[in-house]
């Protein structure tokens, strides 16, 4: 039996604002992953992978990525969806073609997209039938923050937490990833608990875009994690929660208010300790505000950097390309992309199932 069918996972901008691991937007621009499977035509080949899955791959990340099934975050994800469910490979003759237009380690949630891409993928595969909810369960195994993970699966501007886990819960949840993605051989991996996280969609003005400068620099989202602080002062936390109230509101508003949604994009909790690993950021988060940039609402850093995003209303291209020139003084060359929200979240076309 031939089976063909495609996976289409938006990018995201997490952290909006002064959402710090709670705010997320997806993003019009686009993981593709088609996948045929067909054990009559590609039976033979697919044995050289030990997992019956032969990779290809073009866009973004194309020179980075492994491209064996094991080795590769996308499919390694599968893997872990089809083992905790009984399936320990691929079925046989399975060919995956990637497409990438969302650029690795910048920010835009390359990461959540592979892992989003994954679960969908192990699912379709399996015929599970899990509901969005509950693939976002296997994807807060792997990537512990939901922001971005949510935004790509969900579509839109979301919030979204995680749920407070029993103790062995916490034990299912909190281990090494290798344990999850590569178990030794004889041992398996766990199965995620159910409703790991919670999310809420808000509206937002069909008037606002987004404008993603993205500085042709990696910034690891694991290393954009260990410069910040194990504990915060509560000046802070109240500064950004109070931000956050008014912030979520503010920009579902009829009549947009420049002012108060820049001043409620603000954020004591990640953006001042990343500073150190992207020169310009101070530069760029200050200096430009809606009166020196008309159709600006708000500056921030999308995601663990070091994508800069601007919710905007007019005037892209002057903003983006003012940014442009702060990073070019400090010698990082920059690329920039006008976004929109992507509604739909992450979906799965079936093509042809014969
Ligand atoms: N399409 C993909 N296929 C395989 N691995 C990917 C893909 N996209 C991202 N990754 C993995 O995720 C890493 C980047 O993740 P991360 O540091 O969190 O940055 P980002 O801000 O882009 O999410 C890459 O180095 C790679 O290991
Ligand atoms: N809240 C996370 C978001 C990481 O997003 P990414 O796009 O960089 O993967 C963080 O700030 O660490």
């Amino acid at each position: 039996m031939a089976r063909e069918f495609v996976i289409r996972v938006p990018a995201s901008s997490a952290n909006i604002g002064p959402g710090f691991d709670v705010l997320g937007i997806g993003l019009n621009l686009y993981l593709t992953i088609n996948v045929k499977i067909d054990a009559e035509q590609f039976g033979e080949e697919s044995k050289k992978d030990p997992f019956n899955c032969l990779i290809s791959y073009e866009g973004e990340g194309a020179d980075e990525v492994p491209f064996q099934s094991d080795k590769n975050f996308l499919t390694q994800t599968a893997l872990y969806v089809l083992r905790v469910n009984s399936v320990r490979t691929f079925p046989l003759g399975t060919r995956i073609l990637v497409h990438n237009d969302v650029p690795l380690g910048r920010g835009l949630g390359s990461s959540g997209t592979a892992v989003v891409g994954g679960v969908l993928l192990a699912n379709a595969i399996g015929g599970f039938g899990f509901s969005k909810q509950r693939c976002l369960d296997y994807c807060l195994m792997i990537e512990r923050h939901p922001d971005n993970i949510t935004a790509s699966m969900m579509g839109g501007f979301v919030g979204s937490f995680l749920r407070d886990l029993s103790k062995s819960e916490s034990e299912r949840v909190h281990q090494p990833l290798e344990n999850i993605l590569s178990p030794k051989k004889g041992e398996t991996s766990t199965d995620a608990p159910s409703n790991l996280g919670t999310h809420v969609k808000y509206h937002m003005s069909e008037k606002i875009k987004c404008v993603a400068i993205i500085p042709q620099f990696e910034v690891s989202t694991n290393k954009s994690r260990s410069v910040l602080p194990s504990s915060y002062s509560r000046e802070d936390i109240v500064f950004n929660l109070q931000r956050l109230a008014v912030l979520t509101s503010a920009v579902g508003a009829e009549n947009l208010d420049p002012a108060l949604i820049y001043s409620a994009m603000q954020d004591r909790l990640h953006q001042p300790y990343r500073k150190v690993l992207i020169p310009g950021l101070s530069e760029v988060i200050t200096k430009f505000t809606p009166e020196n940039h008309p159709g600006l609402l708000g500056i921030c850093l999308s995601g663990a950097g070091p994508t800069i995003l601007c919710l905007a209303t007019k005037n892209f291209n002057q903003i983006a390309s003012d940014v442009i020139e702060i990073f070019r003084k400090k010698n990082v060359i920059c690329k920039w992309r006008l976004l929109e929200p992507a509604y739909e979240g992450a979906t799965v076309e079936e093509i042809s199932k014969l």
